[in-house]
């Protein structure tokens, strides 16, 4: 078997004693992973032809002990060869992929800014991304010199980029890593020798496989790459896409009797749709010293049921967790989780991917998951490396069988158990009661139910899931709501809206008796609202609440939720979005033109952009806005709430064109249209745009060339600064050595790289100030004095903090 390819890297300069003490060890490890015979059953790390730093960073994070996955995949990934692994959820695979990556770099000596990139690690989440950053963290910390880092996004792109150029490995989410490689020059990946993709078979489906693809497409051909997942496939097609070398596919669990662990309890129970809210409440409420994950299948559920359950205090710390919250909260709530005893989090499938919250009692999964694969990473987050675990799946009639099959396929023992009677408790009046007095939260309910009704939809097993057999009226009875919310594709529902906005329109005052009210609401999710029938001119007061839009004056509490999710930057802009839908449904328009009410004339030039013209109800006015092509209608609040904003403004104003100057001083359209004669007269017009083309991509290929030239020019200039910084270190250091020690004295290239960074940019030339030789995975020597052992990392915002000052 192929030894790992040891390829000839720039290595960072340091003094010669060290450097032959290390390539010692280095040719003696070499020889011990050559002579691994991975057939053999190594039971512990120990064991292992392993360096000493990450011997030491496993001890210290008590592992001693290999598990299934990692006594298959070490020997193999050691030696350098492609790994596909598969192993049940919380079988230790994050180890599997860590450890060969410290190591291997570790021999090739691929450290220091100067090696370049030696490993990828992608995850498809950033939570995940997050928690491998934290492992590679606690196993490399003792003594490895490796710069790696998080990119994931939700920071700038500058400060991403800066450090990307330093790291040896990096751990990031598909969508991110793409953006840099195609935009960040001065990222260099042509010594990356390892990729490696966790929860592999997620990032090769449909939803990442265009990013992957590009992402593969920047890497050398010639490195290894393993992948790992609970639900690994050995499919052909990816194993192509990837350009595996042979691959050794590694399945621990395989002949195994199921695929989820030994120490997980599952069950499911048959809960139709419209008592799946009342089910659910009385599991929390009778399960409450417990630590609970909920699985919803939508962002806008989460937030209805976290809502809803809040105010009806069931006496256990509520969490709830989606997509959609800026990342800064997410990373909050996870850790919050995770340290929590009790506590229950609603989650959307953000979640159901190899997170390592410790102790979870609970896996409910309120809705169905989308296949088999999908509930076996749900599941998985309880009962992790050998500790015990209940998942319980709830199931509405129509989709019993077909899941049942689905998950006797994938090997996953299930067993029906039922609610018991006198424990279910009712909780649509009180749901219903909420929601009468508070409209924001219908107004999420009615968001819940299109979004779930969506989800339902959009399902790729139509076997499992069919739209048609749930009991869609009840379910938006059971959340409060007087009636199912129209959704546009449901084909009854979408005809009758096409009728309504087909039909005339009527002024409030003339609508007939009998007609039917348009209070209906049109959203981004394609639903519009019920449209309430007023019988015999009776208008209830339960009418009224329905057709009560989204006011302004916001509740107490939804203004603070608001506030939240502004924060989060989501959705209060999109409760903007809504308005504009319910206007453009059903409101009617009436657009004055330019002398109606308030005619243009009167709105002076210079008053134009600042103009806040109040329109008065039900008519609308027309403004002339300096530099803008069409003049400004203002029909609706929102209109004139625009006026306010300068920024938006902006956006209707005339762009302007850019003109050339002939020698006369006449300006003149950058490409301007030649006359008809002088066009004819230049030949086919083929062959004018034919030529045309060819001049301007010889252009483009010329100043193509100069600026990779510059590029590349700019880029050895700033290595040889940094290699003279380096010599001049280490000059500085071969001094000091005596009290430095040699280990400390090796490693000064992140100390460059931050000085580097403080110089401002890569190209402003000017020398960096020298500063202190410091090392990522290592002890600060300083902190350590104070705080013993080295810093605990409590929190994500630490890590992160950590991450960026140690890259930064
Ligand atoms: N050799 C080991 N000895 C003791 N504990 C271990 C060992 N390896 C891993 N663990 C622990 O097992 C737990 C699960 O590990 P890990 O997160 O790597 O699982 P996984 O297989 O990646 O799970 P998933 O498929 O859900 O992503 C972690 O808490 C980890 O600390």
């Amino acid at each position: 078997m192929a030894p790992f390819p040891t390829r000839a890297k720039a290595k960072p300069q340091r003094p010669n004693n060290k450097r032959k003490r290390d390539d010692v060890d280095i040719a003696a490890l070499q020889a011990s992973v050559a002579a691994l015979t991975p057939s053999e059953s190594y039971t512990t790390f120990s064991s292992l032809p392993l360096s000493e730093p990450t011997r030491e960073g496993l001890k210290a994070a008590h592992f001693s002990t290999l598990t299934d996955i990692q006594a298959k995949a070490l020997p193999l990934a050691l030696q350098g060869r492609d790994i596909l692994g598969a192993a049940k959820t919380g079988s230790g695979k994050t180890l599997a992929f860590l450890v060969p990556v410290l190591e291997n770099l570790y021999r090739a000596q691929c450290i220091g800014s100067d090696a370049g990139l030696g490993a990828m690690i992608i995850s498809p989440t950033r939570e995940l991304a997050i928690q491998i950053f934290e492992v590679l963290r606690t196993i490399g910390r003792k003594g490895h010199l490796f710069a790696a880092g998080l990119v994931i996004g939700g920071k700038s792109l500058k400060e991403e980029r800066d450090a990307l150029a330093r790291m040896n490995i990096v751990v990031c989410t598909p969508g991110r890593i793409l953006q840099h490689l195609s935009q960040t020059a001065a990222f260099n990946v042509e010594n990356l020798q390892m990729l490696v993709l966790d929860e592999a078979d997620r990032i090769l489906d449909m939803g990442f496989s265009r990013d992957l693809d590009a992402i593969i497409e920047y890497l050398p051909p010639d490195r290894q790459t393993l992948l790992f997942s609970a639900t690994q496939t050995k499919k052909v097609g990816d194993l192509a896409r990837l350009s595996l070398r042979d691959p050794e596919y590694i399945s621990v669990h395989e002949a195994a009797a199921s695929a989820t662990p030994k120490t997980l309890i599952q069950n499911y129970v048959i809960t139709p749709l419209p008592e799946k809210l009342d089910t659910l409440w009385s599991f929390i409420t009778s399960t409450k010293k417990a630590k609970i994950l909920v699985f919803l299948s939508s962002g806008k559920q989460v937030r209805f049921i976290f809502e809803v359950f809040r105010h009806m205090q069931p006496g256990i710390p509520l969490l709830h967790l989606h997509g959609r919250q800026k990342q800064t909260a997410r990373l909050d709530i996870t850790d919050r989780f995770r340290r929590a005893k009790d506590s229950c989090l609603f989650a959307t499938d953000v979640v159901a991917r190899g997170l390592d919250f410790p102790a979870v009692d609970w896996v409910v999964q309120v809705d169905c998951p989308e296949d088999a694969e999908t509930y076996i990473h749900r599941v998985g987050r309880t009962a992790r490396y050998e500790r015990e675990g209940r998942a319980v799946l709830f199931l509405d009639p129509s989709e019993e069988e077909g899941m049942l099959r689905r998950l006797e396929h994938k090997k996953v023992p299930i067993e029906r158990i039922n609610v018991r009677g006198k424990k279910q408790v009712k909780i649509g009046k009180q749901v219903q009661g909420m929601l009468f007095g508070d409209p924001q939260l219908k107004y999420l309910g009615q968001k819940a139910f299109s979004s779930y009704t969506r989800s339902l939809h959009v399902q790729r097993d139509k076997e499992v899931f069919d739209l048609q057999k749930y009991d869609l009226e009840g379910y938006a009875s059971s959340l409060g709501l007087p009636g199912a919310p129209r959704i546009k594709f449901l084909k009854a529902d979408a005809e009758e809206v096409k009728r309504l906005k087909n039909a005339p329109r009527k002024r409030k005052g003339e609508e007939s008796e009998e007609s039917e009210v348009s209070a209906g609401e049109e959203d981004e999710d394609g639903v519009v609202a019920k449209l309430e029938k007023v019988k015999n001119g009776v208008r209830t007061k339960y009418d009224r609440m329905f057709e009560r839009k989204n006011q302004d004056v916001l509740a107490e509490h939804y203004g603070k939720m608001v506030k939240d999710e502004d924060a989060d930057g989501v959705d209060a802009g999109r409760l903007d979005g809504e308005q504009i839908g319910d206007e453009d449904l059903f409101d009617v328009k009436r657009r004055i033109p330019a002398g109606g009410d308030t005619p243009a004339s009167e709105v002076s030039d210079e008053d134009e952009e600042d103009v806040a013209v109040a329109a008065p109800n039900g008519t609308s006015r027309t403004v002339h806005l300096a530099g803008a092509k069409d003049p400004l209608i203002i029909d609706s609040k929102r209109r004139e709430k625009l006026l306010k904003s300068k920024k938006k403004l902006l956006k209707l104003k005339d762009k302007g064109s850019r003109v050339v100057f002939d020698d006369e001083g006449l300006p003149h359209q950058v490409y301007e249209l030649e006359d008809d004669d002088a066009f004819r007269a230049g030949g086919a017009a083929e062959d004018q745009r034919r030529t045309f083309v060819e001049t301007e991509a010889g252009r483009v290929a010329e100043e193509d060339v100069k600026d990779k030239a510059l590029a590349r020019e700019k880029k050895r200039e700033k290595r040889e600064k940094r290699k003279a910084r380096e010599r001049a270190a280490e000059e500085d250091e071969e001094g000091g050595e005596a009290e430095a020690g040699g280990e400390d004295a090796m490693a000064n290239f992140l100390a460059d790289a931050r000085a580097a960074d403080g110089s401002g940019s890569e190209d402003d030339g000017e020398e960096p100030p020298q500063k202190k030789a410091k090392k990522w995975f290592e002890k600060d020597v300083k902190r350590d004095e104070s705080d013993g052992e080295g810093r605990e990392i409590g929190t994500f915002d630490e890590l992160e903090a950590e991450a960026a000052r140690l890259l930064g």
